[in-house]
């Protein structure tokens, strides 16, 4: 909600002022698509999954290949919300999973394929009933039917495999050959859909675990597949159990920072203008660019691995140093359109609220010898606390700082919504420093991103 807005006021400067709007997630190009459903099809894809077409390694060959099935019985226990636990089934609203078999009736021809759906992510207690697809198009009647009438989606849905490898979107439906649109979806097996177009890991449940692979974008020595813990499901937050950013790459990253760090700021909403931001926010502050800078670029490579979202879509590292009893108080990381109505620029960045950051990958640099704790202040969909200052335990979850350690959390929901419960901030540090930085990733690219040159 108050979050910083000087690397956005930073661009503007240096592009002059000049704001165009950014390629849409969705008007991706049917020839590139048909590529690379191809590329789907013959297992020669040379990427991992982004929403904006990019084939970028070899190894995602492997994981899309293995990507999960619904003839894995294990896909249920990875990928269903808990329909009977009445906190977590109303989770999944948004995403809808597609289970893409070949019918016995006609075993013999693409045309006897059929999808059985799961929607919101939840097995309902009447059996989902299958339909069949003799066609993209009637494919794509089925799915707006089951989702119910268009208004209620303000964007159009996208559908992956069980490895976010972006498949087609709402509209490729329409303009991909259905031959292509049949078979791309068999070899899938498992398909996700989501309404809100961008790729978000499920949470399933508190402690649930899953192995991401990230080979050929991890740090030397590092592992080659990362596994993410669901720490709450509301909201969405995931500890990366592995070490994420290596000793060497943190230092540098201090290291390049220090001699830039200014007084944090914050991007004031409306009713808070003229207020000074050290009111919610003391710490120290540098975006740092990747540049031509390998180890960042690395890490930027990284982080699209992780999450499946396109490296265009993430912002620069935005580095944090918190001295002694520096804090920052309980805020969003997403732009709330309400709260910025007299706020021409940050309206027009987030054009009237159809663009917002939908992820924080957040990175600990340092360890930390007390306090500066993450918390999550509307853990477990608790209302959140009165004094947003306050990180007494029980005002909610909170994760401990540790030197190469990285959390995600989500400030969009599967529908694309942004989520109230994803309220959180930096506690106090009590003894010694900490380094952390903030890696926000978007739901569409930054038109001044430096991978969308
Ligand atoms: O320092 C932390 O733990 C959280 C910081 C944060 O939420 C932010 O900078 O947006
Ligand atoms: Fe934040």
């Amino acid at each position: 909600m108050r979050d910083l807005l000087f690397f956005f006021a930073g661009c503007l400067t240096v592009f002059g002022l000049r704001f165009f709007v950014a390629p849409d997630l969705h008007a991706s190009n049917v020839h590139d698509h048909v590529f690379r459903a191809l590329s789907y099809l013959q297992g020669d894809l040379q990427g991992t999954s982004t929403s904006q077409n990019t084939f970028q390694s070899k190894s995602s060959i492997v994981s899309s290949l293995s990507s999960p099935q619904c003839t894995d019985p294990s896909w249920k226990e990875n990928f269903l919300y808990d329909a009977e636990d009445p906190k977590s089934a109303s989770l999944g609203r948004g995403l809808h999973y597609l289970c893409v078999t070949t019918s016995s009736a006609s075993s013999s021809g693409l045309k006897g394929l059929q999808v059985t759906p799961y929607l919101n992510a939840v097995e309902s207690r009447i059996p989902p009933s299958p339909f069949s697809f003799p066609s993209a198009e009637s494919l794509s009647l089925n799915l707006q039917e089951l989702m119910g009438p268009q208004e209620r989606r303000d964007r159009d849905f996208v559908l992956y495999d069980g490895n976010g490898l972006q498949l087609f979107t709402e509209r490729e439906l329409l303009t991909v050959s259905s031959e292509i649109v049949q078979e791309t979806l068999s070899r899938a097996g498992l398909v996700l859909l989501f309404e809100g177009a961008v790729f978000i890991w499920p949470g399933v449940r508190v402690g649930h675990q899953r192995n991401v692979s990230i080979s050929g974008t991890g740090y030397q020595g590092g592992p080659n597949y990362l596994t993410l813990e669901t720490l709450t499901l509301r909201p969405l937050l995931f500890g990366v159990v592995e070490q994420f950013v290596s000793n060497e790459e943190c230092n540098h990253i201090q290291n390049r920072s220090r001699p830039h760090m200014k007084q944090s700021g914050v991007s004031l909403m409306d009713k808070d203008k003229g207020k000074a931001a050290t009111e919610w926010r003391t710490s120290s502050t540098y975006f740092l660019p990747s540049g031509m800078d390998q180890v960042l670029r690395g890490v930027d490579h990284r982080v699209e691995s992780l999450t499946k979202i396109s490296k265009k879509n993430q912002e620069q590292i935005q580095v944090l140093n918190y001295g002694v009893e520096q804090k920052y108080d309980g805020h969003h990381d997403f732009f709330d359109p309400k709260m910025y109505a007299n706020d021409k620029n940050t309206m027009k960045l987030i054009e009237n609220g159809r663009r917002n950051r939908v992820a924080t990958v957040f990175f600990y640099l340092s360890d930390v010898a007390g306090g500066g704790e993450t918390m999550f202040f509307c853990a477990h969909g608790k209302p959140a606390p009165k004094n947003l200052a306050d990180c007494s335990p029980e005002n909610g979850h909170k994760v401990k700082p540790e030197k190469g350690k990285v959390i995600i959390f989500y400030s969009l929901d599967f529908a694309g919504k942004t989520d109230p419960f994803s309220l959180h901030g930096g506690c106090p540090v009590l003894e010694g420093e900490k380094w952390s930085g903030n890696k926000w990733i978007w739901n569409s690219a930054m038109h001044f991103s430096e991978y969308n040159k």
